[in-house]
This record gives C-alpha cells, structure tokens and sequence, in this order.
C-alpha cells in the first residue's frame, strides 16, 4: 500500500506539541512526535512544506528505506529541526507497520525484555526542606528514582526548581509563554553551586538512606574543571547519574571529568544522532545515552545508537519531559522494553488537558511504566479536542552569569 495523506497538528494544551499523521491509502493512521520546546514551528515547516510532498505515495513498510531517502536525499544533514521531522516520520511508519501487524510497537523490535520500565521522577525544593517534602512523596507513590534540584544560596529562580509547594501535584516545565517575544532571564553563579550542592546530597543520602537512586542535571553549565570537582567531591553519595555536566557540543570535556571520577554520567538530550556520540561511546566516556527519540532521527535511528552504546557497556536513559509529547513518550517506552542495555526512563506525567488531547494506554505502577499492549504505539491524538488548544508562543529562559554574561542554560 501507498501514504496517501501527511497532516501536520499543532496543539497547545498547556504547552506547545506537533504532531504528525500519516494516513495510508486503506485508512491506516500513524502518528509521529515532531515537538522541539521553543521551534515547535520551524519542524511543523519542515513537515509540511518540505517532507510531506516526498512522503505521499511511498510504501509506507519501507522504514529504513524512507529513514535513508530523508537523512541522506536532502544533502543537508542532521541539526534538531531536520532530525525531528524525520522522527515524526519514522515514529508514524512503526505505529503504521504495528497496528497493520496487530501487536504492539515492542514486538516488532523484538518483544519485552523486562516486565516494566523503571522510571525517575522530577523532585525540587527551592530549599532542603521543600526538596525533603518533594522526595518524600515521590517515595510514596512508589518511585525508586528521582532527580533532585534545588535552590541555591544568592541565587534566584534558577534551572530545575519548581515553583509550586510541596503537595501540588509536580508539573515544572521551564519553558515560559512569552508575551513581550523574548524569553525570560535567569541568573547563575556556578561556584555557589558547587559549594552548595554536595550537602544537599549528604542529607538526602543521611533522610533517604542507601536504596533511593539519586539523579542530577547539571544543565551544561560547568566548565570542564568544575564538573571534574563536582564530580569527584560527590563521589560518596552514589549517584546514579550526573547528568550534562558540562557543555553539549564538547565531547572531549568529558575525559577530563572521566579522569578524575567515578560518578556515572549521563548526556544527550541536545544531541540528535549517532555521531554526537562517536567519541563519548568508543572512548567509553559516559554511562547514559540520553537522547530523545523525538530529536534523534526516530525509533531507527534510536533502536541503532542504543545497540552501538550496548557494545560498550553503555545504558539508556531516554530523554522524557513533558515537552516531549505522549506519542514520543510512547516511542521510548516501546524501545525501553524492548531492548536489552535499558537503564532508566525519565518520567514526567503530562498535565490532564494534554491528556485529553492524546489518549495514552501506557500505565504506571509503583515506579513502573508499561507501554500497554494497544497495536502500535498506544497513543491516539484526538483531533477535536486538539484544536481547542490555540499555540501560543513558549520559549525555555536565557541564563546570564551574575554579571551578566550569557551563560549556558
Ligand atoms: O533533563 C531534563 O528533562 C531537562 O534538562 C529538560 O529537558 C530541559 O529542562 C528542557 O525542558
Ligand atoms: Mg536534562
């Protein structure tokens, strides 16, 4: 059969989602996450204006083949905006090929490998005590894993912190409707940080004892040197992972923070393809892959980079904020199961009119995801209710040092 249909939804239900649909010609339906936070309109162009054309008429089971004609027909390559137009293709394809097989999308990349999907949970407190009451919760939900963020002395709002109390249900997403068309500012001060942040992790460890994985994210905003020390000075607090401690683009950073510590590290989320992390895999200078599958090129392109880290010791640790939409979450919670060298899934749940636009069958028990056995992904997109939600403009703030530097966020 032939794609006889490509349309492009744009959706706000509280924050911005693109959402591809690919129809085949006997009325088969997929659909594909194209969200980048902030250049939501740039990869709905790409869709629309470039892709769509190429698309119609193709067999819609030639997955690989239509991965290749996309990345390597163009001549131009990678980049965020290309690499999530063609996820948003791919993910389509593989919800396609699953409900025409009648199974759902982690048979087809062959079939669980575990019985659920242990996932991290966001927990924040602009001081100790809030953070305290944040983990704790998390705890009783059944969560074995969390991210903790925290304020830090002489600083203000700053990366990671969620300005709603404890006992409001967690929804921080950074990213900020913007009104005057620019986005908000932050300021940053990294030595408070590094000074602050290692007793943070002391109480927690001394509140929470030995069992709670504690992840961290710190944001690309150390130079090589500072995140070695960081690194090392927090070595005693058995993180489960450290994550982006140093800037995206710079993979050779990262031996120098190797060097001097064992703290596991986790990097990718900017990063769109295999390449990023030629260097960081081959010299084994991380321990995560983390990567969403929405930005890197699509469940293909995801399913290798993962099989490429599996040689050499290397875990997933698939990207999962709540920019990232349920069709995407569902795409990493397919591989998730799937593959072999999984580590942890990040989970942050969507806000209930997000999940009215897109019906999910994926389920959550006691620090547990589970895709769901629907056909395909699982996760449907309603149309009608999708249109109710206008987009409205939402960028994630600039971050300046103190004096006023722009700095990395
Ligand atoms: O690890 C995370 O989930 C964060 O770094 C978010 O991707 C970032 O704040 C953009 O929303
Ligand atoms: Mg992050």
């Amino acid at each position: 059969m032939t794609i006889e249909l490509v349309d492009v939804n744009i959706t706000s239900p509280g924050r911005n989602f693109v959402t591809l649909k690919i129809t085949t010609a006997d009325g088969v339906v997929g659909w594909g996450d194209a969200t980048l936070n902030g250049r939501e309109l740039a990869v709905a162009s790409y869709l629309s204006d470039h892709l769509a054309s190429m698309l119609i008429g193709r067999d819609e089971d030639r997955i690989e083949d239509t991965w290749q004609y996309l990345y390597r027909g163009p001549y131009w390559r990678r980049g965020p905006v290309t690499m999530a137009a063609i996820a948003a293709v791919d993910m389509a394809l593989w919800d396609i090929k699953a409900k025409k097989a009648g199974m759902p999308l982690y048979q087809l990349l062959g079939g669980a490998s575990r019985e659920g999907i242990r996932v991290y949970a966001h927990a924040s407190g602009t001081d100790y005590a809030a953070l305290k009451d944040a983990i704790t919760g998390y705890e009783e939900l059944g969560y074995t894993a969390v991210r903790v963020q925290t304020g830090v002395p002489g600083l203000g709002q700053i990366y990671g912190v969620s300005a709603t109390g404890p006992g409001v249900r967690y929804d921080y997403e950074p990213a900020k409707r913007v009104e005057n068309g620019r986005p908000s500012e932050e300021r940053w001060d990294t030595r408070n940080y590094l000074a602050h942040m290692p007793g943070i992790f002391a109480r927690i460890r001394e509140d929470f004892g030995a069992d709670l994985r504690i992840l961290h994210d710190g944001h690309h905003r150390m130079s090589p040197i500072e995140a070695a020390r960081f690194a090392k000075d927090i070595e005693p607090y058995d993180l489960f992972w450290l994550e982006d401690c140093t800037p995206g683009e710079d993979q050779s950073a990262l031996r120098l923070v190797r060097q001097h510590s064992t703290t596991p590290l986790a990097i990718g989320e900017v990063f769109n393809s295999v390449f990023d992390y030629q260097t960081l895999i081959t010299e084994r200078l991380i321990d995560y892959v983390r990567s969403a599958v929405t930005h890197t090129g699509g469940i293909t392109a995801m399913k290798k980079l993962l099989d490429f880290a599996a040689i050499y010791g290397i875990k997933s640790g698939i990207h999962g904020p709540t920019d990232i939409s349920p069709v995407g979450m569902a795409a990493a919670l397919h591989l998730d199961l799937a593959i072999h060298n999984f580590g942890i899934q990040e989970y942050m749940p969507h806000n209930d009119r997000t999940l009215e636009v897109f019906q999910t069958s994926f389920t959550f028990d006691r620090g547990f995801l589970h895709p769901g056995d629907r056909p395909g992904l699982g996760v449907e997109l309603d149309e009608d209710a999708a249109s109710g939600h206008e987009y409205t403009k939402a960028y994630l703030p600039v971050n300046r040092l103190l004096d006023g530097t722009v700095h990395d966020w």
